[in-house]
């Protein structure tokens, strides 16, 4: 659906947006384990202010094509991210259920700020409205592949954006 080399174009163009509207600051990303890892640290190559950066766990899919809405807190940040410019970083936004459920968490932990970016975002899903500031690419309701997404924890080591056929 998406090349490797348009992927890694927009992710160059989102650093360096980021760079610019957090000019002077240090932002702290929060990497959403595990698809977001592939993207957060392409993104975090491409930003040229200080990064530091922290991973969370959450699933709401498990081995399935559909959001349980039931998201699971299976690993918490290893620092406090009281007072920084923290952004939250996805690989895709679907139903919106997880970012809704995570977002209001990590503000009563009193960052700066926050805000999210995702690579993905499949419109035509969202169940649930959720804030994003930084969207990589919007995508029709397929179920993607690759660049850190999985279907039953295969495909994440692709270095495209690929459609997951039927079985
Ligand atoms: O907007 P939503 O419908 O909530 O879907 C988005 C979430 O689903 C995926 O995670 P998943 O639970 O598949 O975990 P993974 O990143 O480990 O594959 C994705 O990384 C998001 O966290
Ligand atoms: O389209 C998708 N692909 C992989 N994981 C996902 N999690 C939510 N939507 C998707």
């Amino acid at each position: 659906m998406i090349s490797e080399e348009d992927v890694n174009k927009r992710i160059a163009e989102m650093g360096a947006q980021i760079s610019e509207d957090y000019a002077g600051k240090e932002i702290h990303l929060i990497a959403i384990l595990k698809g977001s890892v592939f993207f957060a640290c392409e993104l975090a190559k491409r930003i040229t202010i200080p990064v530091t950066i922290d991973f969370m766990s959450v699933s709401s899919y498990g081995n399935s094509r559909e959001s349980s809405g039931i998201v699971k807190i299976a690993k918490d940040l290893d620092e406090p991210i009281l007072d920084k410019e923290v952004l939250v970083v996805e690989d895709i936004i679907d139903s919106g259920k997880t970012l809704n459920h995570l977002k209001p968490m990590l503000e009563s932990r009193n960052p700066a700020s926050l805000h999210l970016c995702t690579l993905l975002s499949k419109p035509d899903r969202r169940e649930v409205e959720v804030p994003v500031r930084y969207i990589g690419f919007e995508v029709p309701d397929e179920f993607v592949v690759g660049y850190g997404l999985d279907y039953a924890q295969k495909y994440r080591n692709l270095p495209y954006i690929g459609v997951a056929e039927e079985e």
